[in-house]
């Protein structure tokens, strides 16, 4: 009779042991928890920030800006608009139009770029640095994604503003993409590292770089190899789509982003060291409005439109990889620290639960924007209070 008792006994208290365990094992990072019993687990995290967004601009700005500011602290805002933001008032005036456009009693703030151009004044960029009015400058070689045609063709023309740059400490953000027509589109990241990031970083010691968007396992690697003035960003699409997720079974026009993804190999690179803790990596969502009939046509912009579920997802690709805990240093820290920036002090929760519903193409005055939809299930949401 006892030997039939003991395993209703037993089981119940031994699964009751494993998730005092489990709540003693996680519990002093602070982050991860069982809520109760009901086997719901909910992360908390510093506010995240995005290091690499587009806000477009008028209507489009109205719209995407909310999907931004519900979950983000601030976020890194590119300079390709058209015109492009190139000289210090055109970031004062892009940054009031951002702030006149933000939610009432949202807590939100653009770190504002320059794009630079062969006739970019250096002084200009110092100033504008030095006053806080800009965080970053980015280069876009020319040709080589949406609103880039302003940008370097020649980069021994813009030499002097990398030098003045080093000395100032101001951060060059880079689109790593070679745009010779010979070069394959899917060896462009690999091509540009060689022939052109490289040379750049080593006649500019000192000059503080950022890999935007890598998408190769070559990437990663140069990123590794690299000292502290080198840092990346990763997408949230980049962690979960490669090329087949494009192309195959009918071709998949939300799907398509410069950098292109690549093969699956490049893709779990990128998860590897997204969520292996890797301090100099960090969330750079690139989250790219374009409208619903800008992408379904015959030739389509490139552009993923992430923003309003970018959190869900990173947790969802986290959760995967058992790297939960990393999830605070990708999408919180590592940015910040990278930026000489102070780590956002509010926090926001994620929740395990039902399977998320991708929202709806978002309304703008410009017409739908469809939300990238990872096309598997998102197991987590963020917590509204
Ligand atoms: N990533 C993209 O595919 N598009 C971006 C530009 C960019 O970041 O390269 C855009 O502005 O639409
Ligand atoms: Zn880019
Ligand atoms: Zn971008």
């Amino acid at each position: 009779m006892q030997m039939h008792i003991f395993p209703l006994i037993a089981y119940p208290l031994g699964n009751l042991l494993a998730r005092w365990w489990a709540s003693l094992a996680l519990a002093p990072r602070g982050r991860l928890r069982y809520a109760a019993f009901d086997m719901t687990q909910t992360l908390t995290l510093r506010r995240p920030d995005d290091w690499h967004l587009h806000l477009r601009d008028g209507a489009m700005l109205k719209a995407v800006l909310p999907e931004t500011a519900r979950d983000f602290a601030r976020a890194i805002i590119m300079p390709n608009l058209v015109p492009p933001v190139i000289t210090s008032d055109d970031a004062r005036a892009y940054r009031e139009r951002i702030l006149a456009a933000l939610p009432e009693g949202a807590d939100f703030t653009p770190l504002m770029t320059l794009y630079l151009t062969e006739a970019t004044d250096p002084a200009d960029v110092v100033a504008a640095h030095a006053s806080g009015l800009i965080t970053a400058v980015k280069l876009y070689p020319a040709g080589a994604t949406t609103n880039s045609a302003s940008g370097v063709r020649d980069m021994d023309k813009v030499q002097h503003v990398f030098e003045a740059m080093a000395e100032a400490g101001v951060p060059l953000c880079v689109h790593g993409e070679v745009t010779r027509p010979e070069i394959d589109i899917f060896d462009r990241e690999a091509v540009f590292i060689d022939e052109v990031l490289d040379p750049i970083r080593r006649r500019t010691p000192g000059l503080k770089v950022i890999m935007e968007h890598i998408t190769t396992a070559d990437a990663c690697a140069y990123m590794k190899a690299g000292d502290s003035t080198l840092g990346a960003t990763i997408t949230t699409h980049h962690l979960m789509i490669n090329r087949n997720h494009i192309l195959v079974g009918g071709i998949k026009p939300h799907y398509y982003c410069l950098p292109v993804a690549k093969r699956e190999s490049h893709r779990e690179a990128l998860v590897e060291l997204a969520t292996s803790g890797f301090d100099r990596v960090f969330l750079g969502t690139d989250s790219a409005p374009h409208t619903q009939a800008n992408k379904e046509c015959a030739c389509g912009c490139a552009g993923v439109f992430s923003a309003s579920v970018t959190m869900p997802c990173l947790a969802q690709v986290f959760d995967d990889a058992g790297a939960l805990d990393r999830l605070e240093a990708f999408a919180s820290l590592n940015g910040p620290a990278f930026y000489g920036l102070p780590a956002n002090e509010t926090r926001i929760t994620l929740r395990k639960g039902n399977a998320l519903d991708i929202p709806a193409p978002l309304e703008t005055g410009e017409g739908p924007v469809v939300v990238f939809d990872p096309g598997r299930p998102i197991a987590w949401h963020v917590e509204r209070s």
